[in-house]
């Protein structure tokens, strides 16, 4: 095992880039403090850390989103001043971001047409992207609409459009956390591509094991500082998630679940159909699930059939016709809205968080408020209607603390937050209501393996508390690890749940990739 070593500040093919003491203040926070880092030519360089460590704060302001308080950046040997994010492009420096920014309704090639800053004929744009795209190993129809696209064909079209202003160096921010595995596999080989090319890439992951396969180098940050530098190959995850979090990272623990057959179903799904409501979403059809007292059902799929679409019916986000085809501890609930299903002791916690799960410019004691003010109402709204702010900050106290939420002030507004710990905070404040039934939809997503290991064990000790806890999940190694069964989401059916003891990474890969669950092994629901 390698362990951290000494910075070497040059490297083989020379500097793309060194940065040299870089800081950036929030407020009473370093959010970056005095970050040295070089990436040089033709090298996929890592950067890694666990949430807050200001991975994201370090990118922007190579980009231009952020400017810096102290330090320089020099560029190809030059200190350069980076404004904006067009003078980071015209310098030779591209992002993909994590959050894509297409607009639906428009084709592949109207929305690359949209970012470049000339008046290039649509024609000539949509060809040179195909070109690309195939040359790439990465082909995309530039005359697709970006809504019938799924999640991996958009962050194509990112791709494309960074690739298409030929830079230098490629910034990804987690790019495989939306990707099916083959579409990671096929996202790698691009990257070999580009490394032979001789460009350089800045990769920020939390999935160490694609780390150790793909990067050269990382540099490893905790509390804005940089702790290290490494090769990740001489590495193992398990000691790159030591160097990041300073500790070990917990092992998660299921004991198998006991008794099922006397169990409660707390939540069931009775043939749950939808029609789609808008051209771009998936048909649910006839879907059956039921979700015991004391047990973790994972439901697994690649992105984009049908579990958006099915959250959304179970958590109340739009109404079912039928009553019964969605029923909480025993009463019907299809007809109820989400805080009326919240009442009925449910948790909801949706995929995307800013917006969504929380209101990005409300302070984590309102977010709380917000969410929770039905269903804690004697608590936080006394009598006669009275906001008892005391109760709501020592509750959000009680739950950054639980769920060990890092942040720049006392209490700060979400948007604030770096995006893995407003994920933590988010599921914090569902669970500190122990609520009967909890359904997340991807609950680590952007998480840090320590944070993550922290998420999926307060789930299952939730559900072995007495609870009924679904989850959704793009990440087959987090539902084996948590589930007691897992159901596959295919076209907009939901397979019945494969027992754990049963259930292989063929066998509900070939579920996911939509082979009759009669071919795959007949499975017996769980008693
Ligand atoms: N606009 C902002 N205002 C105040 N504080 C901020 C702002 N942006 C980030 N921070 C704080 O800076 C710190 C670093 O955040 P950053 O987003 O860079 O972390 P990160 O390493 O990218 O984390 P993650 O893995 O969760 O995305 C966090 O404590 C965050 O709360």
């Amino acid at each position: 095992m390698g362990g951290v070593v000494t910075a070497t500040l040059e490297t083989e093919g020379g500097n793309l880039l060194e940065v040299r003491g870089l800081t950036k203040i929030f407020g009473t926070l370093k959010a970056c403090d005095n970050v040295d880092l070089t990436v040089g030519r033709g090298e996929i360089h890592a950067l890694l850390g666990e949430n807050g460590a200001g991975k994201s704060t370090l990118v922007k302001m190579l980009f231009g989103s952020l400017e810096p308080n102290a330090g320089e950046i020099r560029w190809n040997g030059q200190v350069e001043r980076i404004s904006s994010p067009g003078a980071a492009r015209k310098l030779g420096i591209g992002m993909v971001f994590q959050h894509f920014s297409l607009f639906d309704a428009l084709t592949a090639a109207e929305n690359i047409a949209l970012s470049l800053d000339d008046d290039t004929p649509i024609a000539t744009i949509a060809a040179k992207a195909k070109a690309l795209s195939y040359s790439y190993g990465l082909p995309l129809d530039p005359y697709s609409l970006v809504g019938d696209l799924s999640v991996g064909e958009r962050q194509r079209i990112e791709i494309i459009r960074c690739l298409l202003q030929t830079p230098q160096l490629i910034i990804l921010d987690e790019p495989t956390s939306v990707l099916t595995p083959q579409e990671a596999d096929r996202l790698f080989e691009t990257l070999e591509r580009l490394r032979a090319e001789g460009k350089s890439i800045l990769y920020i992951s939390h999935r160490l094991e694609e780390v150790k396969r793909m990067c050269d180098r990382a540099t490893v940050l905790r509390h804005g500082k940089v702790v290290g530098h490494c090769d990740p190959r001489k590495e193992t995850a398990s000691s790159l998630a030591r160097m990041m979090v300073g500790n070990e990272v917990q092992a998660v623990v299921r004991d198998p679940v006991q008794g099922m057959d006397k169990a409660a179903a707390l939540l069931e799904v009775r043939n749950l159909s939808r029609t789609p409501a808008t051209p771009f979403s998936i048909p649910l059809r006839n879907i059956n699930l039921s979700a015991r007292a004391g047990e973790v059902i994972g439901i697994a799929g690649v992105a984009g059939n049908g579990q958006g679409e099915f959250f959304e019916a179970v958590s109340g986000e739009v109404l079912q016709h039928d009553a019964a085809s969605v029923r909480i501890r025993g009463k019907d609930a299809g007809r109820l809205t989400i805080s009326g299903r919240r009442l009925l002791g449910a948790a909801f916690v949706p995929e995307e968080r800013l917006g969504h799960g929380a209101a990005p410019r409300m302070r984590l004691s309102e977010n709380l408020l917000l969410s929770r003010h039905a269903t804690d109402r004697k608590a936080f709204l006394g009598t006669g209607g009275t906001v008892q702010t005391r109760a709501i900050a020592s509750a959000a106290q009680r739950i950054i603390e639980i769920m060990d939420v890092r942040k720049s002030a006392p209490d700060p507004e979400a948007a604030a937050l770096s995006g893995g710990n407003l994920q933590k905070f988010i599921i914090g404040r569902e669970l500190d209501r122990r609520p009967a039934v909890m359904v997340v939809n991807q609950p680590t997503w952007g998480v840090d393996a320590g944070a993550a290991a922290r998420i999926r064990q307060a789930l299952i000790e939730l559900a072995r508390s007495g609870s009924a806890v679904v989850i959704i999940s793009q990440d087959l190694d987090e539902l084996f690890e948590i589930s007691d069964s897992i159901a596959v989401m295919h076209n907009g059916e939901l397979s019945k749940p494969l027992p754990i003891a049963e259930a292989t990474f063929e066998k509900v890969g070939l579920l996911m990739g939509g082979a009759e669950p009669g071919h795959v092994e007949p499975v017996t629901e769980l008693a």
